[in-house]
């Protein structure tokens, strides 16, 4: 069998609006820079807000992935999140934290002042600062001319060089811009000082050919071309975030601005995952290299749908549950003679076991970290200590323990802040047919030490905890879904229970676990209710600083 074309043979002549020009003399390295903003404009997106605590566990396990950059927030928005940003660029020590600006002295100084923890260490942080160009954005938008957008993006730029060597600049729009214009707005960037010149495709709107293009225009027609780096920020409205971000890089974009599990504004940005799995399956095809661990993944993605409480669906590409599951005859018997009948990829590539039937109550630290590790967590002391207590626990209650069991334990802990409410028991009283409707018994404890019991009587038990919960919080939700899927195989499988919720300013998703199916519904509920009363009490500390 022939190979197939790789995009960049060497020499390869391009042909740009009639002029011709080889890309391997302008684009010298085969390195795709992994551009993360899964903590910006993934958190953007509604119902994915995160609070401090968690964004620094999501940059951890994002440093862990090997990103090589991350954006942490926009520094400008809250003091939460100039705070959240801060810490992150103290924390993480591997990969360059960025934070997020409009083309204005308050914003660039505020990013500025987020990241200094990291241009301290040496390290570098970087500031991206963004201004759109499109006719549509100019005139309705921002009401601003041609000329006032070129003069503000040269400021911006210029005043973010003072605090950093790594400045990123952004044509908001850009694929809705016109060419000449979008020509002359990255030229002044360059001028002014950008080392990155980032196209993003704000709307979804463009296409595998069209973007490829425009970056081989922009590598062949702009001046100082060869002093930055070109980057593509793809949205998904139509479906094509990763088909466009991979066209770009094609077309000369060293680095690919994505988010885990594909989240973002409205239908979401290009999805990291897919990004870095295409570009090294398809090696021979693209000739380019991330530097992403991708055994860490699967553990990646799974830690964010959690701590968002949005589940990953699961024919998602690469980390779905289904990504690398057989059910057919055909395939079966395919994948038993041979994986890659039906398996492009491997799964433990992407941190996804395929050795089913893990742990049991007989089983020590050492393998309870091992199979840890191999699912892509790592683990501090303090953390396997609590997890083996928990392990154990679940070990008696359970003849097999899965790797999606510990995976449930782990995510479990990893939440992080759960509070304020938690839930100290719950009494269940069902299934009689003598005319006695469910009780429920739930008792709860609150951070302030507060302490409520309550039963309620309802048409089914989980109604009934719903409402003593309800009761308890004071919170009556209206539910928009409840369900509740097995995540483990057997009588006694681990449940995961899920809750959304709409209030009149925000949707809210909660996510709880346990063996019993009521007790992983009380759980994702008063997830939800927390999720509710931690972004009361931010708001609370925002208004109070103002
Ligand atoms: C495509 C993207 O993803 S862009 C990033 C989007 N992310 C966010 O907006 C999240 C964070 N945003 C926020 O918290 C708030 O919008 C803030 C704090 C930044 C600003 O809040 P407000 O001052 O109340 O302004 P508001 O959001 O209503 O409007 C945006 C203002 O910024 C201006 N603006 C928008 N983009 C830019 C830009 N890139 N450079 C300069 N000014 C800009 C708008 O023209 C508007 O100005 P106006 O107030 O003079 O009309
Ligand atoms: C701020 C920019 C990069 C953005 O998110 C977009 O245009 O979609
Ligand atoms: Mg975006």
């Amino acid at each position: 069998m022939s190979s197939p074309p790789s995009a960049l043979d060497d020499g390869q002549e391009l042909s740009t609006q009639g002029k011709s020009f080889n890309l391997t003399d302008i684009i010298m390295t085969n390195h795709v820079k992994i551009f993360d903003t899964t903590l910006r404009d993934g958190e953007q997106a509604p119902g994915f807000s995160m609070t401090s605590g968690q964004k620094l566990k999501m940059a951890k396990a994002l440093e862990g992935l090997g990103v090589d950059i991350m954006e942490a927030g926009f520094a400008a928005a809250s003091p939460g999140d100039f705070e959240a940003i801060k810490t992150i660029a103290t924390e993480v020590k591997d990969s360059i934290v960025c934070s997020l600006a409009r083309c204005n002295e308050g914003d660039i100084r505020a990013s500025g002042e987020a990241i200094k923890p990291a241009a301290k260490s040496g390290r570098g942080g970087r500031i991206h600062t963004f201004i759109a160009t499109s006719p549509l954005h100019r005139e309705f938008k921002l009401k601003m001319s041609m000329d006032e957008i070129v003069r503000r993006a040269t400021a911006g730029i210029e005043l973010a060089r003072q605090y950093t060597d790594d400045v990123e600049f952004s044509c908001e729009d850009a694929i809705r811009t016109e060419r000449d214009y979008l020509k002359r707005v990255v030229e002044a960037a360059i001028k002014a000082g950008a080392t990155t010149i980032n196209i993003p495709d704000t709307v979804g709107y463009t296409t595998p050919e069209e973007i490829q293009s425009l970056f081989e225009f922009l590598a062949s027609d702009i001046e100082g071309a060869d002093s930055v780096t070109f980057s593509a920020h793809c949205h998904d409205d139509l479906g094509l975030a990763v088909a466009n971000s991979l066209a770009a890089v094609r077309g000369g974009a060293r680095q690919v601005e994505c988010a885990l599990n594909g989240i973002g504004e409205r239908a979401g940005n290009c999805a990291l995952e897919e990004v870095a799995m295409a570009l090294r399956t398809r090696k021979d095809f693209f000739g380019l290299s991330t530097q992403l661990k991708t055994e860490g993944l699967y553990g990646a993605s799974k830690l964010l749908a959690t701590i968002t409480g949005n589940p990953v669906p699961r024919n998602k590409a690469i980390v779905g549950k289904n990504a690398f599951a057989h059910e057919s005859g055909i395939h079966q018997h395919g994948v038993l003679a041979n994986r890659e009948t039906y398996e492009i990829m491997k799964p433990e590539d992407v941190g996804v076991s395929t050795d089913n039937l893990v742990l049991g109550k007989h089983s020590g630290r050492a393998a309870l970290k091992n199979r840890a590790e191999t699912l892509g967590f790592e683990l501090g002391d303090n953390q396997l200590q609590s997890l083996f207590v928990k392990f154990k626990h679940l070990a008696d209650e359970k003849k097999e323990v899965f790797d999606a069991d510990i995976e449930a334990l782990i995510l479990g802990e990893a939440v992080g802040e759960i509070g304020p409410w938690a839930l100290e028991s719950l009494y269940v009283s069902a299934g009689s047919d003598d005319g006695k409707r469910p009780v429920a018994t739930v008792r709860l404890h609150h951070e302030d030490g507060r302490k409520e019991t309550w039963s309620q009587e309802a048409a089914g038990p989980v109604n009934a905890t719903f409402l003593a919960i309800s009761h308890i919080t004071g919170q009556p939700l209206h539910l928009d879904s409840f369900s509740v899927q097995s995540v483990t195989e057997g009588e006694d499988a681990m449940a995961e229970a899920s809750v959304m919720v709409s209030t009149e300013f925000s949707s809210y998703h909660g996510r709880g676990t346990s063996t019993d199916t009521v007790l992983a519904g009380a759980r994702a509920y008063l997830d939800v209710i927390n999720r509710i009363e931690r972004r009361a009490d931010r708001q609370k500390s925002i208004a109070a600083q103002h």
